[in-house]
């Protein structure tokens, strides 16, 4: 008789307003919930590594609704946070990573939350915790790395795991396999980063945090340099203050005072020309960002892919299939597969230790 090994797996992805978490058995989701954090809360927790506590409540809750005795879990998976740059794969939390995401040595951000979190609670259950293509999954070129400027190097943060998931699940179905393919990603959310895979790493790719490519709902992707030296010196902005800038008050939000795009479409369809425009030249640029990733490719792409939370939007997609169906076929994948493409991962690692990293 053959004997099915059922593995049970706690997935933790914690966004800055929200904690996504789910339980799978196997392949199958038998639990899941996204817990909304309000700002008033998290404000007063003064420091993102002190939200730990008040997030792992929140957990323990979701475990004992769902009648999941911690015990029975085989392994817990984590959203990676900016760690320094590694190729893509799946990691072992260990120490080194726990102190790069609490120290904040590589950037502070909440999915910092998601390793730290895993790792507490599968040291009290004695059981392994890992990361998967994490933002800072860094495969680029040695050409890519080049910004212009000697003393600034391009790196490489972007939607891994879920580029590199949509990617995988898209080309399976059409019987073609990921390490064997070319193909662009357009995650389009609250950020947006377009990724050149070739032959299953992503070799030039925008970075979500930067202030590079298009602009996003929130984000003001690349900015005019030299104006932009002049806003930052005569707003006298601090270096976090610049961040908030172009992560968060810029995009939409900076143009039409909101980042919800569902709520600019409203706004289109009743007349609004000015919202139309910027929605048109959003679009428009993540556009070009698909013909930049087509030339790093040399034209040779099987598959244009766009996904994330605005890829759910009839408008985008009816607008942006014109600019750029002449590179190669679209597919459109909206939301993301973060959870399970986290799952996917523990339950190889599980299944296979051969294919767990270490971070050094
Ligand atoms: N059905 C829809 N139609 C149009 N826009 C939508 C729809 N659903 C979500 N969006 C838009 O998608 C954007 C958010 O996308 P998403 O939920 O992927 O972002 P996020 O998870 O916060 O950030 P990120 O994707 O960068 O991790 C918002 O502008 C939202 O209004
Ligand atoms: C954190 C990297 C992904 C993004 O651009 O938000």
């Amino acid at each position: 008789m053959e004997v099915v090994f059922m593995a049970q797996v706690l997935v933790i992805n914690p966004g800055s307003t929200t904690t996504k978490l789910a339980v799978f058995r196997n392949n199958e989701k038998i639990a899941s919930e996204n817990v909304t954090h309000s700002a008033t809360i998290l404000n007063d927790i003064h420091t993102l590594v002190s939200q730990i506590d008040f997030r792992l409540k929140i957990l323990t809750g979701f475990l004992e609704k769902n009648d999941v005795d911690a015990k029975e879990l085989d392994a817990v998976a984590a959203i990676g946070g900016l760690l320094k740059p590694i190729e893509g794969g799946v990691y072992q939390i260990n120490d080194a990573m726990v102190h790069d995401l609490s120290s904040g040595k590589y950037g502070k951000h909440a999915s910092n939350l998601g390793g730290l979190m895993a790792y507490e609670l599968a040291k009290n259950y004695d059981i392994p915790a890992f990361i998967a293509d994490p933002s800072v999954t860094d495969e680029l070129t040695q050409v890519a790395r080049f910004s212009g400027k000697k003393e600034i190097e391009r790196r490489s943060t972007f939607h891994a795991l879920n580029q590199k998931a949509v990617a995988r699940r898209i080309l399976n179905q059409k019987g073609r396999v990921y390490e064997q393919s070319n193909v662009i990603v357009a995650h389009m959310g609250g950020g947006i980063t377009v990724g050149a895979h070739h032959l299953g790493k992503v070799i030039d790719v925008t970075n979500g945090l930067d202030g590079e490519g298009a602009f996003t709902p929130g984000r003001s992707g690349s900015l005019p340099l030299l104006p932009f030296a002049h806003y930052i010196q005569s707003h006298q902005l601090t270096e976090n203050e610049v961040m908030e800038e172009i992560v968060g008050k810029a995009g939409f939000v900076s143009y039409l005072g909101t980042s919800d795009a569902q709520e600019i479409e409203k706004r289109i369809t009743a007349g609004d020309e000015e919202a139309k425009l910027c929605y048109d030249a959003m679009i428009y640029q993540i556009a070009k960002e698909i013909g930049s990733q087509a030339v790093v490719l040399k034209g040779q792409v099987e598959v244009i892919i766009l996904t994330g939370g605005l890829a759910h939007s009839d408008y985008l997609v009816e607008h942006i299939k014109p600019l750029i169906s002449f590179l190669g076929d679209i597919e459109v994948y909206p939301g993301e597969i973060e959870m399970e493409a986290l799952n996917d991962y523990a339950q190889a690692a599980l299944k296979d230790s051969g294919i767990i990293r270490l971070y050094e």
